[in-house]
């Protein structure tokens, strides 16, 4: 079972995570995308990603701006799965925004 990070792990995990940043329980990054579309795009890629691995970011979509939170929700806090998601994210946030 997947348990909730230290503060200096959370800290490790970070420094391989530069986009992102801790916000109370979560993970953070905002990323403007060129257009609505492509926005929608990064979404729908993440959410198959999601969906696969049962973890689920949750996600402020603004016109072609996208916030990505994530944080484990039955745990109340950031575990691996939060951060191996954050780095999903960043994959395709990179494949659609080089
Ligand atoms: C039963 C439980 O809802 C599932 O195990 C998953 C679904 N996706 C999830 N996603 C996130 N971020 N946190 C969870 O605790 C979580 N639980």
């Amino acid at each position: 079972m997947t348990e909730l990070l230290t503060d200096n792990q959370v800290a490790e995990a970070l420094q391989h995570l530069p986009e992102w940043t801790q916000s109370g329980v979560k993970l953070t990054r905002t990323v403007e995308f060129g257009n609505f579309p492509q926005a929608i795009q990064a979404v729908n890629r993440i959410a198959e990603i999601a969906e696969s691995e049962n973890h689920h970011p949750d996600m402020d979509i603004r016109w072609r701006t996208v916030t990505f939170y994530c944080t484990t929700h039955s745990k109340g806090g950031i575990t691996a799965n939060d951060t191996s998601l954050a780095q999903e994210i960043d994959n395709v946030v990179e494949q659609l925004r080089p």
